[in-house]
């Protein structure tokens, strides 16, 4: 990782976290209502989702209409075995959650409430910036690309969420680096491939 990468991501997530409360809520329900005109989820539907921090837009509308429509909602839990791996968890309004060990909020690992990755349907995934080629950039752990990176041709849609101040013009592009199928902002939805 070089400077560049270090720097932008240090810039870019000290905007999302100047954001206030109003506008978080705004961004949220704005970014609910596209996926809502999009058509994306229904009650068959597998739905992974995630626990804003750090200034992250948050899918928590999201989860409400799809918990509305009795789709399943999962969340990212660190992988207990495989480092640097996610796994994914039922979420539901009665979950008992932990703390991980960045402070985010995941739910009690137990194996019948485990989805394989392959077969979540809709994979809504954080990010600190993106570009309008479908490229993403996180936190820097590379959880999301190597747990996505088997799974690339399947059904699975990686669909990035984030407020239109994550947007960049363009980003350097990693080996490793799993594109998205989608980005959704409060104002834009852009599509790719
Ligand atoms: N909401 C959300 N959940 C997620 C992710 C994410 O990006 N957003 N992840 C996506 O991969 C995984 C967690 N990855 C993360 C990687 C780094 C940091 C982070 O805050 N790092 C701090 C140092 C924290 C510490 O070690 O004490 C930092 O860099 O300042 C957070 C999450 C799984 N869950
Ligand atoms: N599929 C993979 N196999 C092995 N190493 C990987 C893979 N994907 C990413 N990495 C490693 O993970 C590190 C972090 O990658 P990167 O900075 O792209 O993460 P990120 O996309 O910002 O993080 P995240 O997905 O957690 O939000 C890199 O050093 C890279 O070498």
């Amino acid at each position: 990782m070089n400077l560049t990468r270090v720097e932008l991501r240090k810039h870019i997530r000290k905007m999302r976290r100047a954001l206030s409360t109003e506008q978080q809520l705004t961004a949220s329900h704005q970014i609910a209502l596209q996926v809502k005109q999009l058509g994306l989820m229904n009650a068959r539907c597998k739905i992974a989702a995630f626990i804003a921090n750090d200034g992250e837009i948050s899918p928590q509308d999201i989860i409400k209409d799809a918990w509305q429509l009795d789709a399943s909602v999962y969340l990212p839990v660190l992988h207990p075995f495989a480092e640097n791996h996610l796994a994914f968890f039922s979420f539901q309004e009665n979950s008992k959650m932990r703390i991980n060990k960045y402070n985010i909020p995941e739910p009690y690992i137990s194996c019948p409430t485990i989805c394989p990755v392959n077969e979540l349907d809709l994979v809504f995934v954080p990010l600190v910036a993106f570009d309008k080629q479908g490229n993403r950039m996180g936190m820097g752990g590379g959880y999301y690309d190597r747990t996505f990176a088997q799974v690339k041709n399947s059904k699975t849609r990686l669909i990035g969420l984030a407020h239109d101040c994550q947007c960049v013009e363009k980003l350097p592009v990693e080996s490793w680096d799993v594109p998205l199928d989608m980005l959704i902002t409060p104002s834009q939805i852009y599509s790719f491939n």
